[in-house]
């Protein structure tokens, strides 16, 4: 067979091919500065603490379920802020800030991805929007925790982040395992969304390891990455098919599988998704529950993670973006800001 009648077979399902901004490129134009690095140093030896339980405060990770909008991410930061300093004896607040979002099947992918919100997904906008926002956050005092999805994206962001999360669709991925193995914050495996626990604990063993694996260099060279193994994994309750797992009896026997993998026995329960059977009010529940559990007695539970906004409940993105609703999330329903206060402030006085 000649070369002509060779039958093609790459790239068939391929339509295109876009350069990468490198993360060089991306941090000279947005180089980090003295406040947020102090911000990011600070938080995560504080998350850091409680985790391993030298600090006796509670994580509260909170904030919007997506960002899609920099200008109410920066207002929303300003208000928790005001609770953090109020309430930084008793807690460590630091805010979701999370522009990758993982889908079910199919639906808009987040603010990194596709920052204009109209299916053109300009990734190197939305890298340099993502870091930007970040930026402003962690400079205003506020500190960053985000989804840690696309593999390539720690690269462009990891010196901004005081906390990390692998999603439930993804703490079994090895692809995932082995990021969170180099990346430099303390990072969150939720159960799987069947509800699998087990499946976060083999999670936190394998990234505690060190790994080589395909990533990208600051000059965005393909490469062989070797990492060192991230010692501050912990697992993140989140419910699953099967119903919530923030009672007791679930966070007995995940402490249990825990301690059987010879890890420290430290959760953080997320209120929402499986928690709320994502109904945004529905996080009360959890959150009254758990911090009653911790105010019992049970030291297993260090964290919190809440899905709120600036208004409560979820929006359909409109065809016409002038349509959208002011801070309502686009993505799963939150609690708005009224009901965040007064979360923050019960928990507050319950943890005396
Ligand atoms: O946290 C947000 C969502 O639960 C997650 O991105 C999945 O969303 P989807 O089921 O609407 O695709
Ligand atoms: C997608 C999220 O959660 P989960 O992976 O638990 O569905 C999230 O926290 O935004």
């Amino acid at each position: 067979m000649t070369s002509t009648t060779l039958p093609h077979t790459e790239n068939l399902n391929v339509t295109g091919f876009q350069p990468l901004v490198t993360p060089r490129t991306l941090k000279a134009e947005l180089p980090t500065c003295e406040p947020a690095q102090r911000t990011v140093q600070a938080s995560r030896q504080a998350v850091q603490g409680i985790l391993r339980g030298t600090d006796p405060r509670l994580l509260v990770i909170i904030g919007p379920c997506s960002i899609h909008d920099e200008e109410q991410a920066i207002e929303y930061a300003g208000r928790l802020l005001t609770l953090r300093e109020r309430y930084r004896d008793r807690m460590e607040l630091v805010m979701r800030v999370y522009p990758d979002k993982p889908r079910t099947t199919v639906g808009w992918r987040g603010y990194l991805n596709d920052p204009d919100m109209d299916g053109q997904n300009d990734f190197n906008r939305g890298l340099r929007k993502t870091r930007e926002l970040m930026l402003a956050i962690n400079r205003m005092g506020m500190p960053v925790g985000t989804e840690l999805l696309d593999p390539f994206v720690p690269q462009y962001i990891d010196d901004q982040l005081s906390w990390g999360a692998i999603g439930a669709r993804t703490t079994e991925s090895q692809t995932h395992r082995a990021m969170v193995s180099g990346v430099s914050a303390p990072v969150g495996f939720k159960n799987g969304t069947g509800g699998s626990v087990k499946l976060a604990v083999d999670a936190i063993l394998s990234a505690r390891k060190p790994h080589t694996f395909l990533g990208i260099t600051d000059d965005g060279q393909a490469a062989v990455v070797s990492t060192r193994g991230n010692p501050d994994g912990h697992i993140i309750l989140r419910g699953g098919t099967s119903g919530p797992n923030y009672g007791q009896e679930h966070v007995k026997a995940a402490g249990d599988m825990l301690e059987a993998a010879g890890l420290t026995r430290a959760l953080v329960v997320d209120c929402s998704h499986h928690n709320s059977g994502y109904v945004h009010d529905r996080q009360l529940d959890a959150w009254h529950d758990v911090i009653r559990q911790r105010v019992a007695g049970d030291t297993s539970l260090r964290g919190l993670m809440v899905e709120s906004n600036l208004n409560s409940g979820k929006q359909a993105i409109p065809t016409d973006l002038s349509q959208l609703q002011y801070g309502v999330s686009v993505t799963d329903a939150c609690v708005g800001w009224d009901t965040t206060e007064a979360m923050l402030g019960w928990a507050y006085e319950q943890l005396k």
